[in-house]
């Protein structure tokens, strides 16, 4: 491999002794790792139905390693949502910022969703996911991550963190900011990333990093808690980027990460550095541990920093059509009619916890429940990804042996002639016991609703 000298030369003054140790790191397999989703799958449930062989990421309770030929993304359980395909070391921001139930909860820069799937998940169905990324094209394949994920409550938006700053001042509980960067801890894993740094190196990188560290701390309530992580080794990116920060906002200040075998502590400078303590600052490197690379710094505002108020949305108070209330009668998952809006014929369950929207750049307000079509009522597939099996009442489960599953995501009409024990009507696809979608079921067949844009390709 290729690497820049000034690159080399920058590594060599960063790990002094250890440098030649980073550079054999090379030589060494790329690492593939998949997180169970516990949203809808014990981490013990799944290593029994588990169809490849895994074994732990030791520092991540629900991260395990797999082998590339195993091909996880060619399972309909990764259709079901059982799982995220992410490399080991980024699974560490979402796991060590401490998610509680009913938090209100950013993630900044978040597509394609390796995080927000995560701090979905910890969520557990309670308070509010927002989740950015500035680029529109790159926004989509997040919304179809987090949906595939089964969250609930959910904002996807595509914005610029400045102008979200200025609506969110002082409103969440938790903020998650995994920059944009130079890339220089996935260098192994994608060579095109090298030369990219060429062309955007850490000075590029810094500058926004810095504007949008501020924005972070800024949409933080008092006593909240961020999180900001680079997958890059640069100090400019990394340490003095939460210098940055603590000196612009003293309000701010670093708090401890557990600590795991491998992390190394951030790199003091100077007497500034020492006093912001940002030894507290964890670093991953790919000859200390089994991950490509990350730095992680966990902070806090002071409990005595201003607040300020955001006025809630108002409940709701549309006439719902017969036809959806009829279909909502079939389902036991948790929705309250005060949360229901319905835009252009769709059909959204918005999360209280949002305040009133307008002024930005929204991609999805709430789980999407369905569509109303000439007064009848079709369930969405990101229902079908929110509910359990258990949440609805006509269903249609089948074994992963079974041919059908395949055949339904690759958009087949299934045939089921020679077997009774269907309802007419909209039917809950599962393999399983976990949902994939929906299919209409009449007269032995069942014709196929999965999501076009989704198939089995
Ligand atoms: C490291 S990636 C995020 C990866 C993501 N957190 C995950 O785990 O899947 C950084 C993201 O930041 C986005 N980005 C770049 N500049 C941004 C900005 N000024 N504000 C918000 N997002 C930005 C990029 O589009 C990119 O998707």
């Amino acid at each position: 491999m290729n690497l820049p000298q000034n690159y080399l030369d920058a590594m060599k003054e960063l790990l002094k002794e250890d440098y030649e140790d980073y550079l054999a790191s090379f030589e060494e397999k790329r690492l593939y790792g998949l997180r169970i989703n516990t949203l809808k799958i014990s981490v013990e449930d799944f290593l029994k139905i588990s169809p490849f062989e895994l074994e732990p990421i030791p520092w991540i309770e629900n991260g395990f390693y797999f082998h590339e030929e195993d091909k996880p993304a060619k399972h309909p359980y990764y259709f079901a949502g059982l799982y995220y395909i992410q490399e080991p070391s980024a699974m560490t921001p979402a796991n060590v910022l401490p998610v509680e139930d009913g938090d209100v909860v950013f993630d900044m820069c978040a597509a394609p969703g390796g995080k927000s799937t995560e701090l979905g998940a910890k969520l557990d169905r309670t308070g509010l996911l927002i989740t950015n990324d500035i680029s529109n094209s790159r926004a989509k394949a997040l919304l179809k991550n987090v949906e595939v994920f089964g969250i609930p409550n959910l904002c996807v938006l595509s914005e610029d963190p400045k102008k979200i700053a200025d609506r969110f001042t002082g409103f969440f509980d938790k903020v998650l900011i995994d920059a944009p960067c130079s890339g220089e801890g996935m260098f192994r894993k994608d060579n095109k990333l090298i030369k990219s740094w060429e062309k955007n190196g850490p000075e590029f990188y810094s500058k926004i990093q810095r504007d949008i560290v501020l924005s972070g701390a800024d949409m933080l309530k008092p006593g909240g808690k961020m999180l900001y992580s680079t997958c890059t080794f640069s100090k400019l990116e990394d340490e003095e980027t939460i210098r940055h920060l603590l000196r612009e906002r003293p309000e701010m200040h670093l708090i401890p990460i557990p600590s795991y075998e491998g992390f190394c502590p951030g790199i003091i400078e100077n007497e500034e550095d020492t006093a912001m303590q940002i030894e507290k600052c964890v670093r991953i490197f790919p000859h200390k541990m089994q991950g490509e690379g990350h730095f992680l710094a966990l902070l806090e505002k002071d409990t005595d920093a201003p607040e300020n108020y955001h006025a809630k949305r108002k409940p709701s108070t549309e006439k719902l059509p017969e036809e959806l209330l009829e279909f909502l009668s079939h389902v036991t998952f948790p929705v309250q009619k005060q949360d229901i809006f319905i835009r252009d014929s769709k059909v959204y369950q918005v999360s209280p916890e949002m305040p009133q929207e307008g002024g930005l750049r929204i991609m999805r307000n709430g789980l999407l429940l369905g569509e109303m079509k000439k007064n009848r009522f079709e369930p969405s597939q990101a229902l079908a990804m929110a509910l359990q099996m258990s949440e609805y009442d006509k269903i249609i489960n089948l074994p992963v042996s079974d041919e059908r599953v395949v055949k339904y995501l690759k958009g087949e009409t299934l045939d089921f002639e020679n077997e009774n024990d269907y309802q007419d009507g909209w039917n809950l696809f599962c393999v399983d016991g976990y949902p994939l979608g929906w299919g209409k079921y009449s007269k032995g067949a069942l014709k196929n609703k999965y999501l076009a844009g989704w198939r089995w390709q």
